[in-house]
């Protein structure tokens, strides 16, 4: 053969090389997407079975004894019940005795969250002992700390099954920061290791304190608590995010009730898609150089309007101040305690 006849022989057989090298590196592009994708299927899956709620129906045993329940005879002074057919959690609406015996068979674990950063480590020590007295007394309780402190967490004698586990997190300059931060925070703790741990959450403000029993009446797929200020106020004076701006933003014509940022919970999934939610709000808000009225507690009242709670939390679970009545709350349970704003606070 001619040296050009080679030559052009040398360049096809390259041509031809290229080609099926293209070919080969596409197939197995698709093969690795392919597997990828089944990847993450598989996880998903993995995840919403590890989610599922344990579904033991509301056994009770033979032979207990309590109250009669009355068809006719219930609170008249407050509405213990949504207008979307949700339970309203009130003294007097529950039999503590009945209720914690049909739960104690579902062997459940209620992993609770709280975030002590800068001057709020102060309050970790009052927040967990009276806990250990009223919170979920004789169930097992996993309490999870965020602080950016851990040496100064100090030692407290839990009860049997009650655990501790203290997290390192960096803090932020402003207390905007720190209260908003929470929810990428619970976001991430529940999908990267609470799915085998526990079965229901609650997410906690730290300036509390418990005074009487918060038990598994509690419990319900996903649970909010009415605020302690407004629950006796018309909706267009509820302090919701009122600028089209922000993703927070509710007109004063819409409404259910104004809901505490310092206290809400439930499934792992249901709490996990609220605080997934939240997070991307705040971005978008934040992407767009706005911050809700009441931060996070605005998106959280946003999130409820959208996503109705299953059941509610009377403000007997979040209270003003140990110190304050009115005439609807017969017990108080859990309670913010006072604090000197500017002197706890990093910033005004
Ligand atoms: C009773 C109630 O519903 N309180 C809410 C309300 O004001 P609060 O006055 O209750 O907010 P706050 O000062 O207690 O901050 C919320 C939480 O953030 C953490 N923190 C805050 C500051 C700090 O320096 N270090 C620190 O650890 C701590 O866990 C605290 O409990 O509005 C906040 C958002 O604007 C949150 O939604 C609160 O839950
Ligand atoms: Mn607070």
């Amino acid at each position: 053969m001619s040296i050009p006849g080679i030559m052009l022989l040398r360049q096809n057989f390259l041509i031809i090389l290229v080609f099926f090298g293209m070919v080969l590196s596409g197939l197995l592009y698709l093969n690795n997407n392919q597997n990828s994708c089944n990847q993450q299927k598989i996880e998903r899956v993995v995840i919403e079975l590890k989610w599922r709620q344990k579904t033991f129906g509301l056994r009770s045993l033979p032979g207990l004894l309590y109250n009669q329940p009355s068809v006719l005879v219930g609170r008249t002074d407050v509405a213990s019940v949504t207008p979307w057919s949700a339970p309203i959690i009130w003294e007097g609406t529950f039999d503590p005795i009945l209720i914690d015996s049909i739960y104690k068979q579902q062997n459940l674990t209620i992993a609770t969250t709280v975030f002590a950063l800068g001057k709020y480590t102060r309050f970790v020590k009052d927040f967990l002992e009276s806990a250990e007295q009223h919170y979920f007394v004789g169930f097992r309780v996993h309490y999870y700390l965020f602080t950016d402190q851990p040496e100064s967490v100090p030692e407290v004698k839990m009860g049997e099954n009650r655990s501790l586990t203290v997290r390192k997190v960096q803090s932020f300059k402003r207390w905007q920061d720190i209260s908003m931060s929470r929810m990428e925070q619970l976001e991430k703790l529940i999908e990267n290791e609470l799915a085998s741990e526990a079965d229901y959450i609650f997410c906690l403000d730290i300036d509390t304190k418990f005074y009487g029993r918060w038990g598994v009446e509690s419990l319900g797929r996903l649970v909010g608590v009415i605020h302690p200020w407004l629950f006796d106020a018309p909706r267009d004076r509820f302090t919701y995010e009122r600028r089209p701006e922000s993703q927070a933003y509710i007109p004063a014509d819409e409404g259910d009730y104004y809901y505490a940022g310092a206290a809400f919970g439930g499934s792992l999934e249901d709490v996990h898609h609220l605080t997934k939610t939240c997070r991307e709000k705040l971005h978008i808000d934040a992407a767009n150089s706005i911050e809700a009225v009441w931060q996070e507690e605005s998106h959280l009242n946003k999130y409820f309007l959208l996503n109705k709670p299953s059941k509610l939390l009377s403000p007997e679970y979040m209270w003003r101040d140990i110190n304050e009545s009115a005439a609807q709350i017969k017990v108080i349970r859990f309670s913010n305690v006072a604090k000197n704003y500017a002197e706890v606070r990093p910033n005004p």
